[in-house]
């Protein structure tokens, strides 16, 4: 099966609400599409957000990585060389995470048709489905607490609360929702680097004096400052779980031997793609440390890449795969079946998606 094309084109879903982190507001996703074409006639599907202030690359950056720096190098590959393909992907440019993540996991894709199993299964297997959380946006209390209320209604058990915007007002923001969804309902936070070290072992030891029984606290500081993370992870009790500042398998090993998070937030978008997730997935199981598969604002396109990396490896024991679920309409065919908090595999080979919503390719 060689690689014939690699090809970029656009989608662009609403999202059925704002989407509001500590880090930005969106309300569409506007993400670049790829498909890998083999001689063979089979195609691969990939899918990249621009998430400027988290990875740094843009819609352009994408394209223009895809274009004029993976096309090139990958073209007339046997996909069956997949050691092969992956080496070139992440030396033909540096970082451009998110371009390498959407055609690596469009090779994954091929590969997996190539052998005609689901991509899971060739993964590892672990698992045939799995709960996602929801995320909760950062908004006036009240807001937050309807929401909750709403996404529990749905079903959820599990809720991502996103604080970080105003460091005085969280813990009332978490202590409200607590009271409104009762004990039940498992609570995560997300603080996308809003708050400082000191801020945070603050605002966390009053979660704890509260009894607000918070699963985990995700990213309270910096990307870049480690030290915080640390500061902060051995100063409480609650579980610190790193996201933006785990991109690459090396970041991993440096917060896991500093002891600078108790978790690791994996994301295909931030690692460029399955083949250096699964590096993340084995260091952290060489350190006994657990992970969460998580998302950008995506479709079900990546997401689903993202679904059967999760249930490929039992070290992913927490998901945030919510991406398809706060988009307003679904327009794919195939793959996982994402039933708001349920999420289970389909047996079709490869990730699954057999119709893309992109009409100009190029
Ligand atoms: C969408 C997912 N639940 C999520 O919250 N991801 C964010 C980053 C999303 C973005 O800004 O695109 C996170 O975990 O930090
Ligand atoms: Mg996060």
């Amino acid at each position: 099966m060689i690689i014939r094309d690699i090809q970029v084109g656009e989608i662009s879903l609403p999202l059925a609400r704002p989407f509001k982190t500590a880090l930005r507001t969106v309300e569409h996703v506007d993400d670049i599409v790829v498909r890998v074409v083999a001689d063979t006639g089979e195609v691969g599907y990939g899918e990249a957000p621009p998430t400027a202030v988290i990875t740094g690359d843009t819609k352009g950056s994408v394209a223009c990585a895809i274009r004029e720096f993976i096309r090139p190098n990958l073209i007339g590959m046997d996909v069956e060389d997949l050691d092969g393909i992956m080496k070139r992907l992440h030396s033909c440019i540096l970082k451009n995470t998110s371009a390498k993540a959407a055609v690596d996991m469009a090779i994954y894709d091929l590969w997996a048709k190539r052998w005609g199993a689901p991509l899971y299964k060739l993964l590892g297997g672990a698992r045939t489905s799995f709960r996602t959380d929801i995320t909760i946006s950062v908004n006036p209390i009240d807001e937050m607490v309807a929401d909750a209320l709403d996404a529990v209604s749905r079903g959820y058990d599990i809720l991502k609360i996103k604080v970080g915007k105003d460091g005085t007002g969280d813990v009332e923001r978490i202590a409200a929702i607590r009271e409104a969804v009762g004990p039940d309902v498992q609570l995560r936070v997300d603080a996308n680097q809003g708050w400082t070290p000191k801020q945070s072992v603050a605002i966390i030891s009053a979660m704890e004096d509260r009894n607000l029984n918070i699963e985990l606290v995700e990213q309270p500081v910096k990307a870049h400052d480690i030290a915080g993370m640390q500061f902060v992870t051995s100063r409480v009790y609650t579980p610190i779980l790193a996201d933006e500042s785990v991109f690459s398998p090396a970041d991993a090993i440096d917060i896991i031997q500093k002891g600078a998070a108790d978790l690791i937030n994996i994301k295909l978008m931030k690692t460029g793609g399955i083949h250096q997730a699964l590096k993340i997935c084995d260091v952290a199981e060489l350190y006994g440390v657990e992970c969460m598969i998580g998302c950008m604002l995506e479709s079900k396109l990546s997401v689903s890449a993202a679904a059967h990396l999760c249930c490929g490896r039992s070290v992913i024991t927490k998901a945030d795969l919510d991406g398809p679920s706060l988009c307003s309409v679904d327009p794919f065919t195939g793959g996982p079946v994402f039933e708001e908090a349920l999420v289970t595999m389909s047996e079709a080979p490869g990730v699954g998606l057999s119709a893309i919503p992109c009409e100009h390719w190029s």
